[in-house]
């Protein structure tokens, strides 16, 4: 469950106000963040991760209001509780892709089921891929092993930073599937902040910053 209430977010005392609607999202539902450049999609998802802290507002994620936490607590908490995909994913390059979702489930402070790896990276069609490299992966392997990174650790929530932008149409729809897929079977909320409008249909719930 997440609610945000009154969210407001200012870089610098010379930078505009970016104001934020409220939103709540009950549980396993899933909202899309539409908005043309610019208007704050990503310092939203900032926000939401607490990878920036507002000065105005609430965001609750769960039982957990963020403000509430301290920044060593905040860093604890988006390391177990949330899942990030972004366009260019963030694996460490000199693991493989079975050292890295073990990296991820130590961070979060989870046990290393090996059982559910071998599943999720089964689900995510690249299984044949447990041993390699990060630089021996293809650009679809990487975005597959973005999504398995961000939810290995079972996180209450999903977000994805324009996730499909620079995808054609059908690996759109792929990764897209894959998303809602994993936020499925992990009971996760999903958010996704993108301009890519060919999404929409794929959501029932969407807010345009
Ligand atoms: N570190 C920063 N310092 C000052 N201003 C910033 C900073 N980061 C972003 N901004 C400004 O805040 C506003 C919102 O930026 P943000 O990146 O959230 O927009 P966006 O909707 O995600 O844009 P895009 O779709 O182009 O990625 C913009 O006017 C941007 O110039």
């Amino acid at each position: 469950m997440i609610q945000i209430r009154n969210l407001a977010y200012q870089y610098t005392s010379h930078t505009q106000i970016l104001e934020f609607p409220d939103i709540e999202l009950g549980a396993h539902e899933h909202l899309l963040v539409l908005g043309k450049s610019g208007v704050g999609k990503t310092t939203l998802l900032h926000l939401i991760a607490g990878l920036l802290r507002s000065q105005q507002g609430e965001i609750s994620i769960g039982e957990t209001k963020l403000s509430a936490l301290s920044s060593r607590k905040l860093d604890q908490f988006r390391g177990k509780e949330i899942g990030l995909v972004f366009q260019n994913n963030h694996a460490i390059r000199s693991l493989n892709v079975f050292e890295n979702l073990k990296a991820r489930l130590f961070f979060a402070k989870k046990p290393i089921d090996i059982e559910r790896i071998q599943h999720l990276l089964h689900q995510l069609d690249i299984e044949e891929c447990i041993a390699k490299k990060i630089n021996q992966l293809s650009e679809g392997q990487l975005q597959r092993l973005g999504i398995a990174l961000a939810v290995v650790h079972q996180p209450q929530l999903i977000l994805a930073d324009e996730p499909t932008s620079s995808l054609d149409d059908k690996n759109c729809e792929l990764v897209m599937q894959l998303l809602l897929e994993q936020a499925k079977n992990n009971h996760a909320n999903l958010m996704v902040i993108t301009h890519d409008h060919r999404i929409k249909p794929m959501f029932n719930n969407l807010i345009t910053l």
